[in-house]
């Protein structure tokens, strides 16, 4: 069968974008989704998420990472989604949207997509690292020679490692540049590689930074490989509230394949 397809990039995170209202994808085929994410033989992209209806909300966004299964929330392709739905003339300047992680509520500004995210109710301070589920599940350590690290494989030995298990987590690297901007480059699970931008990571960034007392301030800004994102948000006693990922989303092209 054929596809329609229109590829977005959220800071370099890039995603296949289908519009599957007419329920046309076949949902399970784990195959077609890493086919379509190949960046050799297929479309390419880390990802892959369509677009369906809601009885309630705007729509629903069902993501699958580029290894063909559908996984948990992804930040940077909730930000392109809502700009998706409003290319297809679905919402005007505001969207409401349910994901794997619950509701979601976007406001459209231009090209800057601001999300609403999830609640995080814990914060678990290790030794060496910190660890969130921001929607998706995120080890957060910190990095002095962030730039010549190798995520790869040092990501990659701690996402297969313990005590995370067959499961995994996605783990972000963080060196600080100032007192409210932080510089991350993440291993995405599901990906299996660096991604030049990570949405659920660098708001678990933010908030582990602001947690362990690396800063006092509610607005970050974190710079990723592929550009700029803010995170805002509000601590009430140990849970972080009012979580705001703030960045651009952009369509890059659109095609069909088969
Ligand atoms: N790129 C995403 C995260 C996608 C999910 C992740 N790979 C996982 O399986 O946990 C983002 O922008 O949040």
């Amino acid at each position: 069968m054929t596809h329609t397809f229109y590829k977005y990039q959220g800071t370099g995170n890039d995603f296949v974008m289908i519009d599957n209202r007419l329920k046309t994808f076949n949902k399970k085929d784990t195959q077609k989704v890493a086919f379509l994410c190949d960046r050799r033989f297929g479309i390419g992209a880390d990802g892959l998420i369509l677009l369906e209806n809601h009885e309630t909300a705007d729509f629903k966004m069902v993501y699958y990472n580029a290894d063909g299964n559908e996984s948990t929330m992804c930040g940077n392709g909730g930000r392109c989604i809502v700009a998706f739905a409003k290319f297809l003339n679905i919402v005007k300047d505001h969207a409401t949207f349910e994901a794997i992680d619950g509701m979601h509520d976007a406001i459209i500004e231009g090209d800057i997509i601001k999300l609403h995210m999830q609640n995080v109710d814990l914060v678990e301070k290790h030794t060496n690292h910190i660890f969130l589920n921001t929607g998706s599940p995120h080890h957060v350590q910190k990095e002095a020679h962030l730039k010549t690290f190798d995520i790869k494989t040092e990501g990659a030995k701690i996402r297969y490692g313990n005590p995370y298990g067959e499961a995994g987590t996605n783990v972000n690297f963080v060196s600080k540049i100032n007192d409210s901007t932080f510089a991350v480059r993440t291993y995405e699970r599901g990906v299996e590689d660096e991604t030049l931008s990570c949405g659920t990571g660098v708001t678990a960034v933010a908030i582990a930074m602001h947690y362990i007392g690396e800063t006092e301030k509610n607005l970050i800004n974190l710079q990723v490989q592929g550009g700029e994102l803010q995170v805002s948000f509000v601590k009430k006693g140990e849970a972080y509230q009012d979580i705001w990922l703030i960045g651009p989303a952009k369509q890059v092209f659109k095609g069909s394949i088969s």
